[in-house]
């Protein structure tokens, strides 16, 4: 029996088809209901038995907005090392029509582009990262988008000029009564082994950044190292997202599976956020660790919003951020003193920068003019891209790069893809960095990395609650 939602898919789809046949250029359906409930760990690990591939997930501190995507019915990526790899995306995107059948607006569901880009495009790739393309984007078969408590799931499909109409139909019918019943793996113990990778060439790398800044030769630079883990047991995924999710709650939690390998975080950093044309962006920089009581979390933030070293270190990436705004936004606001982002681990000082986005610039222009922020890069920005190629011991990959998701009417979210890892199998690759000026030291900035690698380290199972 035929019900009429599925007449308007069916009607739908039969206007896409002859739009396809007649233009000659595919066009995306993409059918928006709300749902009941859904648990979105369970929706995500239900991709597994589905094995539509390709899977994202992404959470705003708080889980005020959670997305997760399963299935690829769309990719676009490429490997430009230049700005073409975000207008190549963008374009692509744009070029496609786009039908929404759904009886309601809400900015978060229907067709979205969900991936993101790498830290550096010009440096040459590394055997861990050599699946990952400078700029990759995914729309899901399925997503899932909670919001404000309610659930919405979306079916898209591409349909292409060569598509029949019942495979078409098909395609949304097997989904629609979905119900993941997935039972997630009641938590098992993970033994690892962790080898600290070019740790006195990190320490180096700080000394002579340092030396550098001192000399005038740049104002700030980022540098990072890596941690390798191997685990007894492989890595579960959604174990990993669940505890992240649990134990980060202020921060932005994301996954992106890529083949076999996962790129997972929870990072407090948002890189820029576009809803119509309100445009946010957060300046977050200068680290302090957290308390073990309130109170001790309450002086040690103290002590760091009055910390020199920690303010310049900040006062730079506000300074470029609100740069950045003037050329894209008008009526760019944001508050005179820093105040503080605290975390599980590490709290930071935390400026707000918004904007209204002026005619003409999307989101992924925005991106690409933000990053990397001085929070990531350094200023000035290419000297301290140059700084990392030169000096850093390791190729960072997405670590620090901007991912996130787009819709088709330019609204859509990055964030700088920090106190992350990459999972394969058993084995995981953790990274963090800190902002180097001139009065560092370099042991203390390798405690901060310490901290930072905290989250990851915890999620996969491996660190007992101390502080140190
Ligand atoms: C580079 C990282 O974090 C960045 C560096 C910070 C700092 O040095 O104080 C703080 C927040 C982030 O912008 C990281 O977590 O790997
Ligand atoms: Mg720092």
């Amino acid at each position: 029996m035929i019900t009429t939602l599925d007449e308007t898919i069916r009607e739908n789809i039969e206007h896409a088809l002859e739009e396809a046949k007649q233009t000659n250029q595919s066009v995306i359906v993409s059918r928006i209901k709300e749902v009941d409930a859904l648990d979105p760990l369970h929706f995500f690990a239900s991709g597994e038995e589905l094995s539509l591939g390709e899977r994202f997930f992404w959470s705003t501190p708080k889980a005020d907005f959670t997305m997760v995507g399963i299935g690829k019915e769309l990719i676009l990526e490429n490997n430009q090392h230049t700005s073409e790899r975000f207008q190549q995306i963008e374009n692509e995107w744009k070029r496609f029509n786009k039908k929404l059948i759904s009886t309601f607006k809400q900015v978060g569901t229907g067709p979205i582009l969900f991936g993101g880009f790498s830290f550096d495009p010009m440096k040459e790739n590394s055997e861990l990262w050599a699946g990952f393309s400078e700029a990759k984007f995914v729309m899901p078969t399925l997503m899932l988008t909670i919001i404000n408590g309610k659930s919405y799931m979306t079916i898209n499909k591409l349909i292409t000029p060569f598509d029949q109409l019942d495979t078409c139909l098909q395609h949304f019918e097997q989904f629609v009564e979905m119900k993941p019943n997935y039972q997630l793996d009641c938590e098992k113990g993970n033994e690892f082994a962790s080898i600290e990778l070019k740790t006195s060439e990190w320490i180096e790398a700080v000394e002579k950044a340092t030396s550098d800044i001192r000399a005038k030769e740049i104002d700030k630079v980022v540098l990072a190292r890596e941690v390798r883990l191997e685990f007894s047991n492989t890595i579960n995924p959604y174990q990993v997202v669940g505890r992240l999710q649990r134990e980060q709650p202020t921060s932005f939690i994301f996954g992106f599976e890529n083949g076999r390998q996962y790129f997972i975080g929870a990072t407090p950093e948002r890189l820029v956020k576009k809803e119509e044309n309100h445009v946010l962006s957060t300046c977050l920089a200068g680290s302090i660790k957290s308390g073990k009581d309130n109170d001790e979390d309450q002086q040690l933030g103290d002590q760091l919003l009055q910390d020199d070293k920690n303010l310049i270190e900040h006062s730079i990436v506000v300074k470029m951020i609100k740069e950045a705004f003037d050329q894209f936004c008008d009526e760019v606001v944001s508050p005179m003193d820093p105040t503080l982002l605290k975390t599980k681990n590490i709290q930071h000082l935390y400026t707000p920068v918004k904007g209204l986005a002026r005619e003409g610039h999307t989101l992924f222009s925005m991106v690409e003019r933000l990053h990397p922020t001085p929070a990531l890069g350094g200023f000035p920005k290419e000297k301290a891209i140059e700084k990392i190629r030169e000096l850093e011991p390791m190729h960072r990959g997405w670590y620090g790069g901007p991912i996130g998701w787009l819709d088709h009417e330019d609204n859509g979210e990055f964030v700088v893809a920090i106190r992350s890892g990459l999972i394969e199998g058993n084995k995981a690759a953790l990274f963090a960095g800190c902002g180097i000026v001139a009065e560092s030291e370099p042991e203390s900035e390798y405690l901060e990395t310490k901290i930072k690698l905290k989250p990851m380290l915890s999620a996969l199972g491996g660190l007992n609650n101390e502080q140190n």
